[in-house]
């Protein structure tokens, strides 16, 4: 499989940052994993037009329908409309923000389907569920919840990020990394008979620093980066260390 170097850029980015991927572009003409970034909505069809051939856009939350009265929201077709091939849907932040459910999730994942875009989806468990024993069981709840069953290796990617490591500079150790996208991968393989292909990726202040041990993960089949995607010289070395990996 491709593994894949995906950008959040969250709410960060206007017109003058478009500059980066430019940068990213020239630095990375032909990395050896897939890149993707999902800047901001207004920023997306702009993106899209001149986009390099390195790079796929993405959105960053998809309403569950196709359209109608939903004032401020936007939907998984007007998303592909605008040049986006990806979502990344139930991020923690938008669970926390916005109290999305795994049912809401799942509807907008089926949305993203059916519009032809490949849903990133994400898991992970707070700090508290950590010390309490919880991570597996509220990983695999999300996990069931959150993924419909018309999920295959090439519409679905699983993003597998804790809350705590989330912009906070912490990460957890390579073995409990393991452990979970271990536990991920087993829990698809009872679902889907394309298991092995779904790429998992790790999401949580994911740096050029410590890139390289975690791409060394098993079942770590790239990265959800926030903060360190929106610099060039950053999400590059990124890049890099996972097309060495
Ligand atoms: O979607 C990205 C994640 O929330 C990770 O953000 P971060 O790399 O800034 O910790």
């Amino acid at each position: 499989m491709q593994k894949l170097a995906a950008g959040n850029w969250k709410m960060n980015g206007t017109g003058a940052d478009l500059a980066e991927i430019e940068a990213l572009a020239k630095a990375h003409p032909a990395p050896g994993c897939e890149v993707l970034i999902c800047p901001p909505t207004t920023l997306i069809a702009r993106m899209a037009a001149n986009a390099p051939a390195m790079l796929r856009i993405g959105g960053q939350d998809c309403h569950p329908k196709t359209a109608g009265a939903h004032t401020g929201d936007i939907s998984a077709t007007m998303l592909a409309d605008a040049g986006a091939s990806h979502v990344i849907l139930g991020h923690s932040e938008r669970r926390a923000d916005h109290g999305e459910t795994d049912s809401l999730i799942r509807l907008k994942a089926e949305a993203a389907h059916a519009a032809g875009l490949v849903a990133v989806v994400c898991v992970g468990e707070t700090e508290a569920q950590r010390d309490a024993g919880q991570t597996l069981p509220v990983i695999g709840a999300q996990l069931s919840g959150s993924v419909p069953d018309g999920a295959t290796a090439a519409n679905t990617v699983i993003a597998y990020e804790p809350v705590w490591a989330i912009g906070t500079g912490r990460t957890p150790t390579t073995a409990e990394i393991a452990e979970v996208h271990a536990f991920l991968r087993a829990r698809l393989a009872e679902r889907f008979a394309d298991a092995s292909g779904f790429r998992l990726l790790y999401g949580g202040s994911v740096k050029p620093s410590n890139a390289g041990e975690i791409f060394a993960v098993p079942n770590v089949d790239g990265a959800l980066v926030g903060g360190a995607s929106l610099k060039a010289a950053d999400f590059g070395a990124i890049i890099a260390a996972l097309s060495a990996a």
